[in-house]
């Protein structure tokens, strides 16, 4: 039987170990992480048992970091003075790649271990082994540094694409479309807060737009200073050239150029219609928002309406409007179940349906 061991027990170690169980419920999980957080995972069954320290590695067929990038480095550093099995695989989910793989090749490259570097592209502001879900890389893209079978076919009961890209082009690619954004969402959440101190009201008229730039304002932030300081140069290029956007942007405002302006948004819009992010591949769900009136029941209608179908994730988003108690937001696993979902509820209620 296969001896797994996840180092890093967390919201992706977490979520992985659950996926493989799901493909391999007969491979053996060990997980490693502080006492109360294995207790937790063994609670949950997301881990079968608690190895008590890293030796256990030295048993392992394969073994899965997930673990913040700092520590991912130094756990490479003590794995390597382990007697591991030949042929043991290792492979982390670091949101950076080329540091881990360069200090996993000057570790590794002597001995038979087999290192595959991967990033699974999908995550959530939560952190922890209590956000741990099966669903979480369901149709989500998952780097691989390079093609590995018995990597593959461990994570198959993910539901996840895999795709081979190489560290320096990750990290790039990552640092634009992952580590700008946080940095973005941040600075907005700090300006309107500075901005806030002559202005209060800008505390309660955010509305969904300004909650949509900035949810992920709410991630961990030792795990993001930790990327940003992995990811140095490509991060300070992408802030540097947003700086040109928007001097070009406040040029056209200052010059009335109002074709310019729309010119700008047009292709915004169009670019961001024509993405795969805008057809569910990385938000890994097909949600669909009902805007439900305050009353009572209606959350109860909605759900009766959609019985036979699989539900992966319900919640209700706060709205700012006054018409509107709120956004039920209904996540499913299929475009095809999204949009008969979407028939079914416009038929039968008069509620605001979008997808
Ligand atoms: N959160 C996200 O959305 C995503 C995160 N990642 C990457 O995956 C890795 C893990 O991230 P998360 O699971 O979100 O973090 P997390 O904070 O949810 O989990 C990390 C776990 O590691 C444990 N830990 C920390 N240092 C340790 C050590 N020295 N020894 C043993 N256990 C230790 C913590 O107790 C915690 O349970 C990070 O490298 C992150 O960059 C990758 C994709 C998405
Ligand atoms: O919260 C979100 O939407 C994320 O951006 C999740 C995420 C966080 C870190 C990663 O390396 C990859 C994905």
């Amino acid at each position: 039987m296969k001896k797994i061991l996840i180092i890093g027990l967390g919201l992706i170690g977490g979520s992985i170990a659950l996926g493989i169980k799901r493909a391999h419920p007969h491979y053996e999980i060990w997980g490693y992480d502080r006492p109360e957080v294995q207790t937790i995972a063994l609670e949950q069954t997301i881990i079968d048992h608690a190895a008590p320290n890293l030796c256990s590695a030295e048993q392992a067929d394969i073994i899965l970091i997930a673990l913040p990038l700092e520590a991912t480095l130094e756990t490479l550093r003590e794995l390597a003075e382990l007697e591991l099995k030949e042929q043991v695989l290792i492979t982390d989910t670091g949101s950076t790649k080329q540091s881990i793989i360069q200090l996993a090749q000057e570790l590794f490259e002597s001995k038979k271990i087999i290192f595959v570097g991967g990033h699974p592209m999908a995550g959530s502001h939560k952190s922890g082994v209590r956000a741990a879900d099966v669903h979480l890389f369901e149709n989500a893209y998952y780097v691989l540094t390079e093609e590995n079978v018995a990597l593959r076919d461990l994570l198959k009961g993910l539901g996840a694409k895999f795709i081979i890209v190489n560290p320096k082009e990750h990290d790039q690619v990552t640092g634009q479309v992952s580590h700008f954004p946080h940095v973005l969402a941040s600075s907005l959440v700090l300006q309107a807060e500075e901005y806030a101190v002559t202005h209060p009201l800008v505390r309660q008229l955010g509305a969904g737009g300004f909650r949509d730039m900035t949810r992920i304002a709410e991630a961990d932030s030792t795990m993001w200073t930790g990327i940003l300081l992995s990811n140095p140069d490509v991060i300070i290029e992408r802030i540097e050239t947003f700086k040109e956007q928007l001097d070009a942007l406040s040029v056209k405002i200052k010059a009335q150029d109002e074709k310019g302006l729309k010119h700008f948004f047009d292709e915004g819009k169009s670019i961001r219609q024509n993405m795969e992010i805008h057809r569910g591949a990385i938000p890994n769900f097909y949600d669909l928002f009902v805007a439900i009136p305050d009353e009572k029941g209606v959350v109860l209608r909605i759900l009766a309406l959609l019985q036979d179908f699989s539900i992966t994730n319900i919640k209700i988003n706060e709205e700012n409007r006054e018409d509107t108690h709120g956004q039920l937001q209904i996540s499913f696993k299929t475009e095809t179940d999204l949009e008969r979902a979407y028939q079914i509820i416009q038929l039968a209620t008069d509620f605001e349906v979008r997808a």
